[in-house]
């Protein structure tokens, strides 16, 4: 990749303080908070404030949200010094834009999207997510999509996510030039359980890029 220090890692679904801390310390750029009742990965609000509070000031907090009531988002945003927001969901421009904070949209690679048209109707996000497309299962699903449908260029920061893992995140930065890559399922032993050995693998595999 060109002029362009390092590909940015996000570990998302932390449920537990201290390893949120250590993924942070290992070097995890951005650490991300589930809120979305129906997720193993759910995290209540005491829970994502203890994590906040193990985090180090230079790792991102992210919270992650399906659809919620935006009352839901204020009451989160009032306790949590979040810096940016995921909207994994349905969402439209307007409701991400309501929050006044940097947000990030994911989009889900179902056939026949219009992604230049999803890119361009959310020029206002810092950051657009591109997770696989699984129908009733709004992310975190394990699975990957085609890499090839990853644009080469595009207005916004492109963050990659979807089944990725230690052992093929090497060659899904290699093929994409991404600013950024997502993983939630790919470095666990449980759902919300994270592996530090396998966040480390992973992010030496990032940096060997
Ligand atoms: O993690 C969840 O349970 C979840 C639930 C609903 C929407 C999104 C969810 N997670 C999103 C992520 O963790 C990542 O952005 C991405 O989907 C990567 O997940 P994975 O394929 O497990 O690496």
């Amino acid at each position: 990749m060109n002029n362009v220090r390092k590909t940015y890692v996000k570990v998302c679904g932390f449920t537990r303080p201290d390893q949120a801390r250590a993924a942070s310390l290992a070097g995890v750029d951005a650490i991300g908070l589930v809120f979305y009742g129906p997720s193993p990965r759910n995290v209540s609000l005491e829970q994502a404030i203890e994590i906040a509070e193990a985090v180090g000031p230079f790792t991102s907090l992210v919270g992650l949200f399906v659809n919620a009531p935006e009352e839901a988002v204020r009451d989160v945003l009032a306790k949590l010094p979040l810096d940016i927001l995921q909207f994994h969901g349905d969402e439209s421009p307007d409701y991400c834009e309501s929050f006044g904070r940097r947000y990030m949209k994911a989009i889900r690679m179902r056939e026949g999207l219009d992604l230049d048209g999803e890119i361009a109707r959310f020029g206002s996000a810092a950051g657009i997510l591109l997770d696989a497309y699984q129908p009733g299962v709004p992310g975190g699903t394990g699975e990957r999509f085609d890499w090839q449908r990853v644009p080469k260029s595009a207005a916004k920061p492109i963050i990659l996510a979807g089944g990725l893992t230690p052992d093929n995140i090497a060659d899904a930065v290699k093929q994409t030039a991404v600013y950024a890559v997502d993983v939630s399922g790919g470095v666990e032993k449980a759902h919300g359980d994270k592996c530090l050995d396998k966040i480390r693998r992973f992010l030496a595999e990032v940096d060997a890029t």
